[in-house]
């Protein structure tokens, strides 16, 4: 049984815990019942003790195993992952969804994708990377008694986005320290209009509109004085065609969105003047978690 689960990056700028956007990279496992429990990685996080030994995906996959079968089985996990950790490309929302996707159809159960998004929901508790990660596309979701509610939108093939990754990583948990306890009137209204102006812009289709709508005041400019090149970077994708460059997720990914006539040479622009960094070009993906059995 194979699940592949895509890279998501949350915020869009102004739309906090709330919008998210899905793009063709992804994390693939192959589970295959075995006389021993054992674990292969390839790819990001290959190296790191902590994947192969405390793996967050086989803990919460053996959460939801034990609870639908009264089996004692033992499997072989065998990871391919694209997905850099801790850099604001969902990495951990990959994990959770495909833990919960695989338990399930490791049963023979069909599960249905409101039904996965809302068992995820209680490992990562704002919606903005598990409903792209779920859902795949463009994503507006909030989360009422429980229940994550969200309006989904394809992204055309008329848009790429050009992705630049540090060397360093930043963790979700520590990097939602650094933000202010309180906010200013001026700045929540500026954020609550810029969200929505984005919100529509996807949903009309009008990228032109995406430049201003994704500006921010709430976190990105807080999260990004701990790597300051990050404001360089995006000055740059802006100057380069980008149609919209933010922070992704908590960092440190900065991630742009373009017409996929300008992706190579605003790609290009970025990687000459960051070139320690990785710097790559993606489709969107509009399918979300996927279970081939
Ligand atoms: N492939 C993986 N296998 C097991 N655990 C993973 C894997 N990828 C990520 N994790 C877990 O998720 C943590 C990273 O989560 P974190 O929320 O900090 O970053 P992220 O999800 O990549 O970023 P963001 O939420 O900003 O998009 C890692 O420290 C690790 O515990
Ligand atoms: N909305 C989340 C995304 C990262 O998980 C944040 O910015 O902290």
């Amino acid at each position: 049984m194979k699940v592949s689960v895509p890279a998501t990056s949350a915020n869009l700028g102004p739309g906090f815990d709330s919008l998210g956007i899905a793009i063709t990279m992804k994390n693939q496992v192959i589970i295959r019942p075995s006389k021993f429990h054992s674990v292969s990685l390839k790819g990001e996080g290959a190296n790191n003790p902590v994947l192969k030994d405390n793996n967050m995906f086989i803990s919460i996959f053996n959460d939801f195993y034990h609870n639908l079968s009264h089996k004692k089985r033992h499997f072989r996990f065998e990871f391919f992952n694209e997905i850099p950790l801790s850099r604001g490309l969902g990495s951990s929302s990959a994990v959770i969804v495909s833990a919960i996707a695989s338990a399930y159809a490791i049963e023979g159960i069909k599960l249905d994708k409101n039904k996965l998004l809302n068992l995820a929901l209680a490992y990562e508790n704002h919606p903005d990377n598990i409903t792209p990660a779920v859902m795949g596309g463009f994503n507006v979701a909030t989360v009422q008694d429980n229940e994550v509610r969200y309006i989904n939108k394809s992204i055309p093939k008329a848009l790429k986005a050009v992705i630049v990754v540090p060397n360093r990583p930043i963790s979700t948990q520590l990097s939602r320290k650094t933000l202010p306890f309180k906010y200013s009137k001026d700045d929540v209204i500026f954020n609550i209009s810029h969200s929505s102006l984005l919100t529509a812009a996807f949903m009309s289709e009008d990228w032109k509109m995406l430049r201003t709508a994704s500006l921010d005041k709430v976190h990105q400019k807080y999260r990004m004085k701990q790597m300051p090149e990050l404001f360089d970077v995006q000055k740059s994708a802006l100057r380069s065609g980008a149609l919209m460059s933010t922070l992704s997720g908590s960092g440190s990914t900065l991630f742009s969105i373009c017409f996929a006539d300008d992706a190579k040479r605003i790609e290009k622009a970025l990687r000459n003047r960051f070139s320690h960094f990785k710097v790559f070009t993606s489709d969107f993906d509009n399918t979300g978690v996927k279970i081939d059995l």
